[in-house]
């Protein structure tokens, strides 16, 4: 039978994306645009995936609530009305559409500068208020001014392009902008704010709001360190701009005008200083908001959100790394497997695990392996700490909680093996090995600490470590036959003729605690473990 997805869209999003979502036999859409935060919490387990904008808070309440929740779908580029904390402990994946909106906010931005510049809006009412102000409203020209683009990412890129068709000198900061991009872009680049600040005509704002850009236009900046007579954009962010120093700033001259799309609260509320300013040019978050962004990101995130739920992939998610169709044909035999080896870690390990330590060699060793790492964990921690809600999202903040340290390491030759995932638990001074390969696409574990087995990684398995004495096996069949376990496939190993032996069964059904009671009282088996990987 197949499992439909429940999607809500809680914020406006294109009819091509809600159309695209209702087509779809596998999902079940809520449009509840402008949904209420106590309703959002009374219904949060109703949904699998949510596809909000910026208005919608998804905050670590919601989350708590939200116990069937999978993916959030962003349409749009800022994530910061989403706890993407709280999210990824609850191994909720966050998804953007981080390219759709770029070149209308590019425009927007472009377009606030112009306006500013020739004080459209201030001229604009001034006629609807019957007036004919010529001189009043004298604005400067772009051409030859020097333009500060704060943030040198998408935005900030067609943004520069615009400003140099019309002769701008254009200098960027951005810490995060290597020297020859600057150079393909043509752009002078900044090492720090503060050399730039006092040459910048105009400034532009085109970076995420997060501790370390918070007020980056910070009163100190805006009263000493900017050009006297600057010109400021901002349809990033609110927050980047500290607004009360703007309009002091704006007060004392030092700032001539600025032109805000975003704000510090979202309307602004009574006591927004700038509101009354005649310097400002203000437009209420409208950005992304032509016909043409909608549509690129309405119909992105329907699709996103929608391959998520059904196949699993993972695209632009800002809290997980991609699984495109691609990258999941390439490691998925590996996720189950090595989430099977995770699992018979825990099986085989003491308990309290401490540390986690997974190599790879041969051809895996040259792939991206992060989920990989995560799959293992994910087994590790479900099997030893019961934990059912570990996901491949949260499990490296669920191995934090826990106290589990991560190590991954990789190298390139395999030995016998194509490619060989090796696990390796550690609790106190006791060491647990496991290991494990692809035999023709079948999954085999191929160690469990000295004993080299060949092992088939799936459903019930036993292992009984023994003295190696005549008998042992025919032991172990009756004791599983007397209680109806039936075996499927058995594997032997041991260190040498009379030393220790290791027998990796696999069962048809999972054997009672009688069961190992029976086995553990045999005087040659030292230990006889059971698990379901
Ligand atoms: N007003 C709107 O409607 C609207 C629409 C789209 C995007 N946005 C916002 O615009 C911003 C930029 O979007 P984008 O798509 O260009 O994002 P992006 O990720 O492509 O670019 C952001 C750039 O900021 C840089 N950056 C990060 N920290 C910085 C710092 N401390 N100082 C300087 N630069 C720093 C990054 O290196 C990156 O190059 C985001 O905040 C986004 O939410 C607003
Ligand atoms: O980050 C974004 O994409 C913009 O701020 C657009 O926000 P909106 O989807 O609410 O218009």
């Amino acid at each position: 039978m197949s499992t439909t997805h429940r999607i809500l869209v809680a914020d406006p999003i294109s009819e091509a994306g809600i159309e695209k979502l209702k087509a779809d036999p596998a999902i079940d859409v809520d449009v509840r645009i402008g949904i209420s935060p106590e309703d959002l919490l009374a219904d949060a387990a109703l949904y699998h995936g949510i596809i909000v904008r910026s208005q919608t808070k998804i905050t670590r309440e919601v989350l708590e609530k939200a116990s069937n929740l999978k993916a959030i779908g962003r349409a749009g580029v800022g994530v910061d009305n989403i706890d993407v904390e709280a999210a990824t402990e609850h191994g909720v994946i966050v998804m953007n559409t981080p390219a759709g909106n770029t070149i209308s906010t590019a425009e927007h931005a472009f377009t606030l500068m112009m306006s500013m510049a020739r004080h459209i809006p201030q001229a604009h009412a001034s006629i609807v208020a019957g007036r004919w102000d010529r001189k009043k409203y004298v604005g400067v020209e772009l051409y030859q001014k020097t333009l500060l683009i704060l943030g040198m990412g998408r935005i900030g890129t067609e943004f520069a392009r615009r400003a140099m068709a019309f002769g701008m000198r254009v200098i960027a900061y951005d810490p995060f902008l290597s020297a020859s991009r600057a150079r393909l872009l043509s752009v002078e680049l900044a090492d720090q704010i503060d050399d730039a600040l006092p040459e910048a005509d105009f400034i532009t704002m085109h970076m995420p709001l997060t501790p370390d850009t918070k007020h980056l236009l910070n009163r100190e900046r805006l009263t000493e360190k900017v050009k006297p007579g600057v010109r400021i954009v901002n349809c990033a962010r609110g927050g980047l701009i500290d607004e009360a120093a703007l309009a002091d700033a704006l007060e004392s001259g030092r700032v001539a005008g600025a032109a805000l799309d975003v704000y510090e609260a979202e309307p602004p509320g009574d006591d927004f200083a700038l509101r009354g300013s005649e310097k400002m040019v203000f437009t209420p978050h409208l950005g992304a908001s032509t016909v043409e962004a909608q549509e690129n990101v309405g119909t992105e995130i329907a699709d996103t959100v929608r391959n998520q739920l059904v196949d699993g992939t993972v695209v632009n998610s800002v809290n997980m790394p991609s699984i495109d169709p691609k990258t999941l044909e390439e490691i998925g035999a590996y996720l189950t497997f090595t989430e099977s080896l995770g699992r018979l870690a825990a099986t085989v390990a003491p308990r309290n695990a401490e540390r986690f330590r997974i190599e790879y060699s041969g051809g895996l060793s040259e792939k991206d392996t992060t989920l990989v790492t995560r799959a293992g964990l994910k087994g590790l921690i479900d099997a030893a700490w019961g934990d059912t809600e570990i996901n491949y999202l949260n499990a490296p903040a669920n191995a934090k909680r826990l106290g589990l340290q991560i190590t991954e390491s990789k190298q390139a030759d395999p030995g016998e093996f194509t490619d060989l995932i090796k696990i390796i638990v550690t609790a106190g001074d006791q060491t647990t090995t496991v290991a494990g390969t692809l035999f023709g696409g079948k999954p085999r574990v191929v160690l469990i600490n000295d004993h080299h087995v060949e092992g088939k990684a799936e459903g019930n398995v036993l292992i009984v470590e023994n003295n190696d004495q005549p008998g042992m096996i025919g032991q172990m069949g009756s004791i599983l036959g007397n209680h109806g376990v039936n075996i499927a496939h058995m594997a032997l190993s041991r260190s040498g003729a009379g030393e220790k032996a290791l027998v990796f069964i696999n069962l048809d059904s999972t054997p009672s605690d009688e069961v190992l009671d029976e086995l553990r009282a045999q005087p040659s088996i030292l230990s006889a473990v059971t698990a379901e990987i």
